[in-house]
């Protein structure tokens, strides 16, 4: 049944795989963002620092190195393309770079929508593919988290299956009693938190686990692949956060004295300019290219970090804040290639 399955689907996903060249529409809105930040802040009219996604990458990056080399074969990402969306384009354009630079294998499988459930069951069965990740929006309805739970869990890259994303909300680190196997964490919330480790805003002087206790955190975002989860993430390490989207705002803790095991969230009829003078650390996710957040109602030398395509914060973020971080999709990137090499060495340990 699945050999016959095989040979009639085989025939058509697998067509003419290779990178299209990118449409002139997409120059890098982020990439002009980005430098004209650095810009400001070389002129020397602002405090702000400019922290670039490159440099809080570099260390992930030298990590996967090194374990790679302590992997018995070489890992193979398969990336599926369904969509017209053009940030998928470009961050499955930068994966590729990023693979081909770091010695990883990286196709890219582009099919058509209604195809795209039987390319990643093939993918699943097949031993040479290690880890798969689907490029999202697809049908932009409740049909896409179907899709998200076909990929076999054991090569979920992005830590979207259901056992991930249950080990996440309940603050479990690993997927065996043995805590051997590392459970695996979504790659754009553990940019972000990488991101504030880098920068100092975790604090190494109190325990692992409780480093955010004392902080507030707004999240401009409540999707459930970065916003909701991020927000869950930075409270299970003892944050405040307020968690904001385009209907109310949640707030996330682990109660008074951070002494619940894991995040609670309560709706709220706060406002953004309600709990914005608290709030340490802003991080946006905003996908349209009309929103600007409020800089005047920011904390001065708040941290500022914007994680969607659009640029969320006007130039003017320069003079309030302290820390300015314009994008952060590479450190994603780097996030992704760690999670690839973790699950070679899950599935290493498994078959050992
Ligand atoms: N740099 C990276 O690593 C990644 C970047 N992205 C980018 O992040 C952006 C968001 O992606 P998704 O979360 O998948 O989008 P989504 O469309 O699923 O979610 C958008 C969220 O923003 C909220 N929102 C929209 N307008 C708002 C407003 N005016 N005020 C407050 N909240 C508002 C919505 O309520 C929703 O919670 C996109 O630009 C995407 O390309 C996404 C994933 C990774
Ligand atoms: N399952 C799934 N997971 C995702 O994480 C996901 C997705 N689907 N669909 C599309 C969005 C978009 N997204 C980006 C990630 C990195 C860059 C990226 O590397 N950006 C560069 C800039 C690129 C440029 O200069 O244009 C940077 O931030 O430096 C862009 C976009 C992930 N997404």
């Amino acid at each position: 049944m699945i050999k016959t399955f095989q040979r009639q689907t085989l025939s058509y996903i697998f067509r003419g795989i290779t990178f299209r060249p990118r449409p002139r529409y997409q120059t890098s809105a982020m990439a002009t963002a980005t430098a004209a930040a650095l810009a400001v802040a070389k002129a020397g009219t602002t405090q702000c620092k400019v922290v670039l996604a490159t440099t809080v990458a570099q260390s992930l990056l030298d990590e996967v190195q090194t374990t790679l080399k302590t992997l018995q074969r070489k890992p193979k990402l398969v990336g599926f393309l369904a969509n017209e969306d053009p940030a998928s384009r470009t961050y499955a354009e930068w994966t590729g770079k990023s693979c081909e630079q770091y010695g990883l294998d990286f196709e890219l499988r582009e099919v058509d929508k209604d195809e795209l459930e039987a390319a990643v069951i093939l993918a699943n069965e097949d031993d040479s593919v290690d880890g798969g990740i689907i490029y999202f929006p697809i049908f932009g309805t409740k049909q896409d988290q179907y899709l998200q739970q076909i990929l076999d869990v054991s090569k979920d890259v992005e830590g979207l299956s259901h056992k991930h994303v249950f080990n996440m909300y309940q603050n479990i680190r690993f997927l065996d009693e043995n805590k051997a196997r590392k459970s695996i964490l979504p790659c754009t919330p553990l940019a972000v938190i990488k991101v504030l480790e880098y920068i100092g805003v975790y604090n190494k002087i109190i325990p692992y686990g409780n480093r955010l206790f004392g902080r507030t955190v707004m999240v401009v975002n409540r999707s459930e692949v970065v916003g909701r989860p991020l927000a869950a993430l930075l409270a299970n390490d003892g944050a405040s956060v307020y968690s904001v989207d385009i209907n109310n705002i949640q707030h996330f803790t682990r109660g008074e004295g951070v002494k619940m095991h894991r995040h609670h969230a309560v709706d709220t009829d706060l406002k953004v300019e309600d709990v914005i003078h608290k709030c340490d650390v802003v991080v946006t996710g905003v996908p349209s290219k009309g929103y600007k957040f409020p800089v005047e109602l920011l904390k001065d030398g708040a941290i500022c970090i914007n994680f969607s395509s659009e640029e969320n914060f006007g130039p003017e973020v320069m003079n309030k804040a302290s820390i300015y971080v314009p994008a952060i999709g590479k450190v994603t990137i780097a996030i992704l290639l760690r999670n690839l090499v973790r699950l070679c060495q899950n599935r290493e340990l498994k078959s050992a």
